[in-house]
Protein backbone atom coordinates (compact mmCIF):
# COMPACT_ATOMS: atom_id res chain seq x y z
CA UNK A 1 0.00 0.00 0.00
CA UNK A 2 1.49 3.97 -0.68
CA UNK A 3 0.86 6.09 1.65
CA UNK A 4 -1.79 7.43 0.73
CA UNK A 5 -3.76 4.61 0.00
CA UNK A 6 -3.31 4.36 4.02
CA UNK A 7 -4.06 7.34 5.02
CA UNK A 8 -7.86 6.74 2.56
CA UNK A 9 -8.16 3.45 4.46
CA UNK A 10 -8.16 5.14 7.49
CA UNK A 11 -10.76 8.20 6.62
CA UNK A 12 -12.98 6.18 4.79
CA UNK A 13 -13.26 3.31 7.88
CA UNK A 14 -16.18 2.91 10.68
CA UNK A 15 -14.25 3.20 13.99
CA UNK A 16 -15.90 1.05 16.43
CA UNK A 17 -14.23 1.83 19.33
CA UNK A 18 -12.46 5.59 20.09
CA UNK A 19 -9.46 5.33 22.19
CA UNK A 20 -11.12 6.29 25.48
CA UNK A 21 -13.92 3.11 25.02
CA UNK A 22 -10.83 1.05 24.13
CA UNK A 23 -8.80 2.00 27.31
CA UNK A 24 -11.82 1.44 29.66
CA UNK A 25 -11.98 -1.95 28.24
CA UNK A 26 -8.54 -2.74 28.89
CA UNK A 27 -9.03 -1.15 32.36
CA UNK A 28 -12.14 -3.39 33.21
CA UNK A 29 -9.91 -6.57 31.50
CA UNK A 30 -6.92 -6.14 33.76
CA UNK A 31 -9.45 -6.02 37.14
CA UNK A 32 -10.52 -9.03 35.57
CA UNK A 33 -6.74 -10.63 35.15
CA UNK A 34 -5.87 -9.49 38.17
CA UNK A 35 -8.61 -11.16 40.43
CA UNK A 36 -7.79 -14.42 38.96
CA UNK A 37 -3.79 -14.24 38.17
CA UNK A 38 -2.03 -12.22 41.10
CA UNK A 39 -0.83 -14.79 42.70
CA UNK A 40 0.22 -17.67 39.66
CA UNK A 41 3.59 -15.86 38.72
CA UNK A 42 2.62 -16.48 35.34
CA UNK A 43 4.73 -16.52 32.16
CA UNK A 44 3.39 -13.89 29.79
CA UNK A 45 3.52 -14.89 25.97
CA UNK A 46 2.50 -12.04 24.07
CA UNK A 47 1.84 -13.49 20.80
CA UNK A 48 3.72 -10.96 17.87
CA UNK A 49 3.07 -8.73 15.94
CA UNK A 50 -0.59 -8.09 17.13
CA UNK A 51 -0.20 -8.54 20.76
CA UNK A 52 2.52 -5.87 20.86
CA UNK A 53 -0.41 -2.67 21.41
CA UNK A 54 -2.62 -5.17 23.45
CA UNK A 55 -0.42 -5.70 25.70
CA UNK A 56 1.75 -3.15 26.59
CA UNK A 57 -1.18 -1.69 27.89
CA UNK A 58 -2.24 -4.04 29.37
CA UNK A 59 0.74 -5.40 31.16
CA UNK A 60 1.47 -1.68 32.56
CA UNK A 61 -1.88 -2.01 34.65
CA UNK A 62 -1.46 -6.24 36.01
CA UNK A 63 0.33 -5.29 39.55
CA UNK A 64 1.69 -9.03 40.61
CA UNK A 65 4.81 -10.77 40.03
CA UNK A 66 5.32 -12.26 36.12
CA UNK A 67 7.66 -13.08 33.69
CA UNK A 68 6.98 -11.63 29.63
CA UNK A 69 8.09 -13.73 26.82
CA UNK A 70 6.76 -13.47 23.61
CA UNK A 71 5.61 -16.10 20.25
CA UNK A 72 5.61 -14.92 16.46
CA UNK A 73 3.28 -16.79 15.28
CA UNK A 74 0.78 -15.17 11.96
CA UNK A 75 -1.66 -17.05 9.57
CA UNK A 76 -2.78 -14.15 7.99
CA UNK A 77 0.46 -12.19 6.68
CA UNK A 78 -0.76 -9.05 5.50
CA UNK A 79 -4.13 -10.95 3.81
CA UNK A 80 -7.65 -10.74 5.19
CA UNK A 81 -8.63 -14.25 5.26
CA UNK A 82 -6.38 -16.44 7.20
CA UNK A 83 -3.94 -19.41 6.05
CA UNK A 84 -1.98 -22.05 7.28
CA UNK A 85 -0.80 -20.98 10.96
CA UNK A 86 3.54 -20.11 10.24
CA UNK A 87 5.66 -20.12 13.61
CA UNK A 88 8.28 -17.64 13.17
CA UNK A 89 9.35 -17.84 17.07
CA UNK A 90 8.66 -20.53 20.09
CA UNK A 91 9.17 -19.21 23.72
CA UNK A 92 12.03 -18.92 25.05
CA UNK A 93 11.54 -19.77 28.61
CA UNK A 94 10.41 -23.34 29.66
CA UNK A 95 6.95 -23.70 29.74
CA UNK A 96 6.87 -26.70 31.83
CA UNK A 97 4.93 -26.54 34.82
CA UNK A 98 4.10 -22.58 34.58
CA UNK A 99 1.05 -21.25 34.59
CA UNK A 100 1.10 -19.23 31.00
CA UNK A 101 -0.90 -16.24 30.17
CA UNK A 102 -1.40 -15.74 26.40
CA UNK A 103 -2.17 -12.09 25.34
CA UNK A 104 -3.41 -11.39 21.54
CA UNK A 105 -4.89 -8.81 19.45
CA UNK A 106 -7.60 -10.35 18.34
CA UNK A 107 -10.03 -13.66 18.06
CA UNK A 108 -11.46 -14.59 14.76
CA UNK A 109 -11.83 -18.21 14.04
CA UNK A 110 -9.35 -19.28 17.33
CA UNK A 111 -7.06 -20.89 14.68
CA UNK A 112 -4.01 -18.89 16.55
CA UNK A 113 -4.64 -19.07 19.62
CA UNK A 114 -5.94 -22.93 19.82
CA UNK A 115 -2.50 -23.47 18.06
CA UNK A 116 -0.64 -21.75 21.08
CA UNK A 117 -2.82 -23.23 23.68
CA UNK A 118 -1.86 -26.43 22.66
CA UNK A 119 2.12 -25.57 22.50
CA UNK A 120 1.82 -24.79 25.45
CA UNK A 121 0.17 -27.99 27.16
CA UNK A 122 2.37 -29.92 24.97
CA UNK A 123 4.90 -28.32 26.73
CA UNK A 124 4.08 -29.49 30.09
CA UNK A 125 2.59 -25.97 30.93
CA UNK A 126 -0.03 -25.98 34.20
CA UNK A 127 -3.08 -23.72 33.81
CA UNK A 128 -3.11 -21.90 30.18
CA UNK A 129 -4.92 -18.52 30.02
CA UNK A 130 -5.82 -16.54 27.31
CA UNK A 131 -6.20 -12.85 26.69
CA UNK A 132 -7.65 -11.16 23.71
CA UNK A 133 -8.43 -7.29 23.39
CA UNK A 134 -11.36 -7.95 20.76
CA UNK A 135 -13.46 -11.09 19.59
CA UNK A 136 -14.77 -11.08 16.51
CA UNK A 137 -18.73 -12.53 16.58
CA UNK A 138 -19.99 -15.23 13.81
CA UNK A 139 -20.28 -19.04 13.37
CA UNK A 140 -16.96 -19.87 11.92
CA UNK A 141 -15.55 -20.37 15.27
CA UNK A 142 -13.66 -23.25 16.31
CA UNK A 143 -15.38 -22.84 19.72
CA UNK A 144 -12.47 -21.72 21.48
CA UNK A 145 -13.46 -19.37 24.28
CA UNK A 146 -10.74 -16.52 26.29
CA UNK A 147 -10.48 -16.12 29.31
CA UNK A 148 -10.29 -12.50 29.02
CA UNK A 149 -12.10 -10.64 26.04
CA UNK A 150 -12.07 -6.73 26.04
CA UNK A 151 -14.12 -5.81 23.12
CA UNK A 152 -16.74 -7.80 20.74
CA UNK A 153 -17.24 -6.76 16.78
CA UNK A 154 -19.38 -7.45 14.03
CA UNK A 155 -17.80 -9.62 11.41
CA UNK A 156 -15.68 -7.26 9.91
CA UNK A 157 -12.10 -6.43 8.84
CA UNK A 158 -10.53 -4.91 11.37
CA UNK A 159 -7.36 -2.47 12.25
CA UNK A 160 -5.80 -0.58 15.25
CA UNK A 161 -4.69 -1.27 18.55
CA UNK A 162 -2.41 -4.08 17.22
CA UNK A 163 -4.53 -4.97 14.28
CA UNK A 164 -2.76 -4.90 10.89
CA UNK A 165 -4.24 -3.91 7.28
CA UNK A 166 -2.15 -5.24 4.78
CA UNK A 167 0.49 -4.73 6.93
CA UNK A 168 0.14 -0.59 7.89
CA UNK A 169 -2.40 0.71 10.80
CA UNK A 170 -1.49 -1.24 13.99
CA UNK A 171 -0.92 2.05 15.51
CA UNK A 172 -4.29 3.62 14.87
CA UNK A 173 -5.62 4.82 18.41
CA UNK A 174 -8.97 3.19 17.55
CA UNK A 175 -10.98 -0.21 16.93
CA UNK A 176 -11.80 0.07 13.37
CA UNK A 177 -13.62 -1.73 10.33
CA UNK A 178 -12.41 -1.20 6.82
CA UNK A 179 -14.46 0.08 4.32
CA UNK A 180 -16.42 -2.46 2.67
CA UNK A 181 -14.85 -5.60 4.58
O1 LIG B 1 -8.39 -16.48 15.34
P1 LIG B 1 -7.61 -16.50 14.06
O2 LIG B 1 -8.54 -16.56 12.86
O3 LIG B 1 -6.54 -17.53 14.01
O4 LIG B 1 -6.94 -15.07 13.90
C1 LIG B 1 -6.34 -14.40 14.96
C2 LIG B 1 -4.91 -14.08 14.67
O5 LIG B 1 -4.81 -13.27 13.49
C3 LIG B 1 -3.94 -12.18 13.74
O6 LIG B 1 -2.62 -12.52 13.51
P2 LIG B 1 -1.97 -12.49 12.05
O7 LIG B 1 -1.85 -13.86 11.52
O8 LIG B 1 -2.68 -11.46 11.22
O9 LIG B 1 -0.51 -11.98 12.37
P3 LIG B 1 -0.08 -10.58 13.06
O10 LIG B 1 -0.22 -10.78 14.54
O11 LIG B 1 1.32 -10.41 12.63
O12 LIG B 1 -1.00 -9.51 12.55
C4 LIG B 1 -4.14 -11.91 15.22
O13 LIG B 1 -3.03 -11.24 15.76
C5 LIG B 1 -4.31 -13.27 15.81
O14 LIG B 1 -3.08 -13.83 16.22
N1 LIG C 1 -5.81 -7.13 11.42
C1 LIG C 1 -6.64 -8.14 11.57
N2 LIG C 1 -6.15 -9.37 11.81
C2 LIG C 1 -7.04 -10.36 11.96
N3 LIG C 1 -6.84 -11.66 12.19
C3 LIG C 1 -8.02 -12.24 12.23
N4 LIG C 1 -9.01 -11.35 12.02
C4 LIG C 1 -8.41 -10.17 11.85
C5 LIG C 1 -8.92 -8.85 11.58
O1 LIG C 1 -10.11 -8.57 11.48
N5 LIG C 1 -7.97 -7.88 11.46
Amino acid sequence: MNIETVNQTLSEADCLYDQQQVEAALDKMAAAMTQVLKNSDPLVLCVLTGAIIPAGHLLTRLNFPMQIDYIHATRYAGETSGGELNWQVRPSHPLAGRNILIIDDILDEGITLDAIMAHCRAEGASEVYSAVLVEKQHDRKNGLQADFVGLRTDDRYLFGYGMDYKGYLRNAPGIYAVKGL
